[in-house]
């Protein structure tokens, strides 16, 4: 049976991965920062009694080496980070730090304990930020527009530092915007379609945002953690990017969304407070480098996984 580590597992894709690599036989051992996780989306998909939750501050070298010890881990799956673009802005140092030093942290300790440990390290598209050409492909310029874009990119290539100078096997996915009902509403499609419910319901007057006529690549985040198992399996190791192809405007995300629950535009309303000193006007990738290689199999339109966003949205709300 082999041994999985993943850090954030109380995150979306960490919770999805879990499930995943439980299916594939996996022991899952899953780090969380505090005694208290939030472990709501392993009990969604009622796999929290199949993951061993164990405490790890991943700043501290020495609780990552002992857990490594302990756990004999096959593969990891970094998943932890400060992941809010928005936040970066007010906390920069702090998140810098965490995205950084923690992937040092794990790394060194492979790299001490036993090289054939298998890493996977969640980068972004938010590293290519100021886009000159489209679609992005692995071979992009990469110019970051945010403190959280410019911690991805360091613990990028911190990563293609120690695969090309130690030869670890470490895997880079470049993912794009991806979304499902285990999102924290913080970011905007869960927000957006958990308020607009609420509208609907007469729970609430109207839906406050930011900048919408920016256009992004979103998907789908239980397709997307199969590419990053995908990514672990192969007989090299790479860097791909996970993404569906094609953007859309955020305004059409709440317009479609408006339109399915019966709600007028509006009540659709712009508020500062949500606006990003810097923003990415309009990105895509090209995922064929995934498909070809990883035979990693994605087709879904964007409107398409909306549509099943907003139903599990409906069949959870009254819960
Ligand atoms: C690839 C990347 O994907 C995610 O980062 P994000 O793109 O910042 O995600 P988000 O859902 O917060 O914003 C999407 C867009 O929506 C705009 N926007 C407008 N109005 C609101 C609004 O009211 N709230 C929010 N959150 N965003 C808004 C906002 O300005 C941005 O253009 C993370 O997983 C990150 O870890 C990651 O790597």
């Amino acid at each position: 049976m082999k041994v999985a580590i993943i850090t954030g597992v109380t995150g979306q894709d960490g919770a999805y991965l879990s499930a995943l690599l439980l299916k594939n036989n996996y022991t899952v051992i899953g780090l969380v920062r505090n005694d208290q996780p939030n472990w709501a989306g392993l009990a969604y998909l009622k796999i929290k009694e199949q993951v061993e939750l164990v405490k790890c501050n991943l700043l501290d070298i020495e609780q990552v080496r002992t857990i490594l010890i302990k756990y004999q881990p096959d593969e990891i799956y970094n998943l932890a980070a400060q992941s809010s673009v928005s936040l970066s802005f007010e906390e920069p140092i702090t998140t810098f730090e965490f995205n950084t030093l923690s992937v040092f942290n794990l790394l060194e300790s492979i790299k001490s304990i036993n090289k054939e440990i298998r890493f996977y390290q969640a980068s972004s598209s938010e590293m290519c930020g100021k886009v000159n050409q489209l679609p992005i492909t692995e071979n992009s310029i990469l110019h970051p527009l945010s403190p959280y874009a410019t911690s991805k990119v360091a613990a990028h290539f911190t990563c293609t530092n120690y695969r090309e100078s130690y030869g670890m096997y470490i895997a880079c996915g470049i993912l794009f915007n991806h979304e499902s009902y285990l999102r924290n509403d913080s970011f905007f499609v869960k927000k957006v379609i958990q308020q607009s419910i609420q509208i609907s319901l007469g729970n609430q007057t109207h839906l406050e945002v930011g900048n919408i006529d920016v256009k992004r690549d979103f998907g789908y985040s239980p397709a997307y953690v199969e590419a990053m198992y995908k990514m672990l399996q192969k007989d090299k190791p790479g860097d791909y990017l996970v993404c569906s192809g094609e953007s859309i405007s955020l305004r059409e995300i709440i317009y479609h969304v408006f339109s399915a629950l019966g709600i007028s535009r509006d009540k659709c309303v712009a508020n500062p407070k949500f606006y990003r000193p810097n923003e990415i006007q309009n990105i895509y990738g090209d995922n064929a480098k995934a498909k070809r290689e990883l035979e990693w199999d994605y087709d879904f339109s964007f409107y398409q996984v909306l549509d099943l966003l907003i139903a599990e949205e409906l069949a959870n709300v009254s819960k």
